[in-house]
């Protein structure tokens, strides 16, 4: 599908340069600086305006590929007159694997992301085992990985994995909730509740013991959207 680009000049946007610069450092896109955390697939930006209030001790990335959640994203970070969130128009594993050093995030958020529901389109899903091990690797020790999504059979996919994998370890004390008190609704999750359809809640954290060397560095190449960056900017 081609996007309509509409130009984002708000200060909030950091247009993503093609390729990483030398010395570059998105914490420093910040005024203060706080631990760094990412949202992945911000869409309009709901989750991320109630978040970065909730937690002014945080700065937060909110991308999404999608031009226009973007700019929406930007606007309502400026309406809310937020200064600890930043937006990119970034593919969630280019971003990780070309742009952030390893253990730089103090927490991955991810919510409602497509589901990609017929059986012959499973593997486009974003959050598969070898996304899980890249995002153990951008987590700091102790850091939190949070999922959260509507349909059932992708939740119960992603607690399967979990647990088998070392390096992570589970916040809550059953593999899913379809309550995580406190935790911000998103739009997705708001119109999915409204149509009485529960959202089933994830929430690890990458052991605060395992050492450096006990996480495999990022092996993925290949994946649905990888190829989105360099579509767009060829
Ligand atoms: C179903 S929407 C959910 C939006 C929002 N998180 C919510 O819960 O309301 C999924 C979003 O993820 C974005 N997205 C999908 N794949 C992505 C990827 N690989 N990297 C970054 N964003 C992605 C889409 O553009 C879309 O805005």
């Amino acid at each position: 599908m081609t996007q309509r680009m509409i130009e984002i000049t708000s200060p909030i946007f950091f247009p993503l340069p093609r390729a990483p610069e030398e010395g570059m450092d998105l914490s420093a896109l910040f005024p203060e600086k706080r631990p760094l955390a990412l949202e992945i697939g911000c869409g309009i930006g709901d989750f991320i305006v109630q978040l970065a209030r909730l937690r002014p001790e945080l700065n937060f990335l909110a991308i999404d590929i999608y031009n226009k959640g973007c700019l929406k994203t930007c606007n309502r970070i400026e309406r809310a007159e937020l200064s600890n969130v930043r937006v990119l128009r970034a593919e969630a594993r280019y971003l990780l694997t070309h742009y952030l050093p390893p253990e730089s995030l103090a927490a991955i958020y991810i919510n409602c992301p497509d589901p990609w529901p017929k059986k012959r389109h499973r593997d486009r899903r974003l959050v598969r085992q070898e996304f899980l091990q890249t995002a153990l690797y951008y987590l700091r020790p102790g850091g939190d990985f949070y999922f959260s999504t509507d349909f059932q059979d992708y939740a119960e996919d992603v607690a399967a994995l979990l647990p088998e994998m070392t390096g992570y370890v589970n916040v809550l004390d059953q593999p899913l909730v379809t309550e995580l008190p406190g935790y911000p609704l998103s739009k997705y999750m708001r119109r999915f509740l409204q149509q009485g359809q529960p959202i089933h809640f994830i929430h690890y954290r990458r052991d605060p013991h395992l050492p450096p060397e006990g996480v495999a560095p990022p092996t993925i190449d290949t994946g649905f959207r990888l190829h989105w960056r360099r579509v767009e900017h060829a």
